[in-house]
């Protein structure tokens, strides 16, 4: 290179195809080019998640780069980009099928010639790029859209199989003895896992990059999570950088169902509104749906409801009056009290909104940061990965009440237990207002954290920035 002062990278981003991961990574992207302004930075996804991308206008905008997959080569439905598009049962088949983005990646990145400096930031799930950016002597970050205590619990469940054979309803984790878990806390692919299986064999491989990389970028805040952080670096003989909240920018609201959201919200009194969502790529049963829906109309609270199809149905399908008590949505509607959103919903916005008062949520880590960044507290119902975990650290935190576990037909939801926590989460009782200052205590120290000079994630990303300049300057292409 001419001169070495003048070498500045170009940073890769490369999130797991997933709606919980790609608008953090976005949202990186803009932290990162903020900090430094003509800094190239690159997305790498598949055609139709970049094509489904609403990018602000920016200059120099994000670069794009689309790597070809073809899900119906690895028996997944065509088109099938996102966990979002698939079932449950579906997600391991994905997961091995998004290996196979590996050979057009390299080729993606040999584009950039044998003097580029490259800094590629991947999500876990794409841990292998760490093997990529070694053979090209490129510095390689791993940014967990996840939190920390959530991430180390689910990697020490994963090393510390089997579960299935685990007597006791409770037990420690062998190497964070003082996290005592419930079995009901397993995710259900984990339970029957021993270790030979593909599930176990893909996160072990996923532990194992995440070992080897140079950096590990986590959305927490070093304020709220001390000892997550301390047990993710245990786990993972690194440092984390905490540089959350990293939040989604809300999305532009353009549509008229959005519209009509908005308006109905508008015509309630401050925090009178439970919101209800299970996140991009979960549900629950419709058993269960139909159980909730009645927990509402016991609870007397009103509510808007984010509503995806159930538990192994066809996610595109069209919507089934089976799946909620007869006559609910017209009793709900007739006393305005409630709305039932038959898919996607503004959700940051709708968090964002004074009527608000309380999520019901699954705790994806996304959802618990977007509500208690606004002060929301939470009621929690963890259906997979690493909810479990999350949903027990902010119930620690005093903001989540968990009224549900899990989302099979055996997993019982008990109605009265359901509306007597919305009552008492939305309610104004000793309960609730504490809650309410729990919560917003968090919004102020998530909003301290990017607050310059000083603030623990502007300082953790700039860290970063500055040891991604240094490594490049070294830079020395194989
Ligand atoms: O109707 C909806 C539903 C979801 N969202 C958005 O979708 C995202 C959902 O993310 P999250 O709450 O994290 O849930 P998942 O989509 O389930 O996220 C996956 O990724 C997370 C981050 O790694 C993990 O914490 C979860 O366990 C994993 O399931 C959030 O930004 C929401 O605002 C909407 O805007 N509208």
């Amino acid at each position: 290179m001419a001169s070495e002062e003048k070498v500045s990278p170009h940073v890769i981003l490369f999130p797991f195809l997933a709606h919980g991961h790609v608008p953090a990574f976005l949202r990186l992207a803009d932290l990162l080019r903020a900090r430094r302004p003509g800094l190239d930075v690159t997305l790498v996804s598949t055609p139709r998640i970049l094509g489904s991308l609403s990018l602000p206008p920016a200059s120099p905008p994000l670069r794009l780069h689309a790597l070809p997959f073809s899900p119906a080569d690895h028996g997944l439905p065509p088109g099938a980009e996102s966990l979002a598009d698939i079932q449950v049962h579906q997600f391991i088949t994905f997961f091995q099928a998004s290996e196979s983005l590996r050979p057009a990646f390299e080729e993606f990145l040999s584009g950039f010639g044998s003097r580029s400096p490259v800094c590629i930031v991947s999500d876990a799930f794409f841990g292998w790029t760490a093997d990529v950016a070694r053979a090209r002597g490129a510095p390689h970050a791993v940014f967990l859209p996840g939190g920390a205590f959530g991430n180390a619990v689910f990697f020490s469940v994963w090393e510390h199989l089997p579960h299935a054979r685990t007597a006791a309803d409770e037990f420690p984790l062998p190497d964070f003895p003082g996290v005592v878990l419930h079995r009901t806390q397993i995710p259900r692919y984990m339970l029957p896992a021993t270790g030979a299986d593909p599930w176990t064999a893909f996160f072990r491989r996923v532990i194992a990059f995440c070992r080897k990389t140079d950096a590990v970028l986590v959305n927490t805040v070093r304020e709220l999570e001390p000892s997550g952080l301390n047990m993710l670096r245990r786990s993972l003989g690194v440092q984390p950088r905490p540089i959350g909240p990293v939040l989604a920018a809300p999305a532009p609201s353009d549509s008229r169902d959005d519209a009509s959201i908005f308006r109905w919200l508008d015509a309630h009194p401050p925090r009178s509104v439970l919101y209800i969502s299970f996140g991009s790529q979960n549900s629950i049963s419709a058993d269960q749906m139909r159980e909730l829906a009645l927990a509402l109309e016991a609870s007397g609270r009103r509510f808007l409801w984010a509503l995806r199809p159930p538990l192994g149905s066809d996610a595109k399908g069209a919507f089934d009056p089976e799946w909620l008590p007869a006559g609910f949505e017209e009793r709900a509607a007739r006393a305005s009290a409630g709305l039932v959103v038959r898919g996607w919903a503004p959700q940051v916005r709708v968090l964002a909104h004074p009527s608000t008062g309380a999520f019901l949520t699954h705790c994806g880590w996304n959802s618990v940061l977007e509500s208690l960044s606004r002060g929301v507290p939470l009621l929690g119902w963890p259906l997979g990965a690493e909810q479990f975990f999350n949903a027990k650290l902010v119930a620690e935190w005093g903001v989540c009440v968990e009224v549900a576990r899990g989302n099979l037909e055996s997993s019982a939801v008990d109605k009265e237990k359901v509306a007597g926590a919305v009552r008492t989460v939305m309610g104004e009782n000793a309960t609730g207002d504490e809650m309410r200052r729990k919560a917003a205590a968090i919004a102020r120290a998530m909003a301290a954290a990017w607050e310059a000079p000083g603030g623990s994630a502007a300082e953790s990303l700039e860290g970063f920035l500055r040891c991604v300049e240094a490594s490049v300057r070294r830079y020395a292409p194989l």
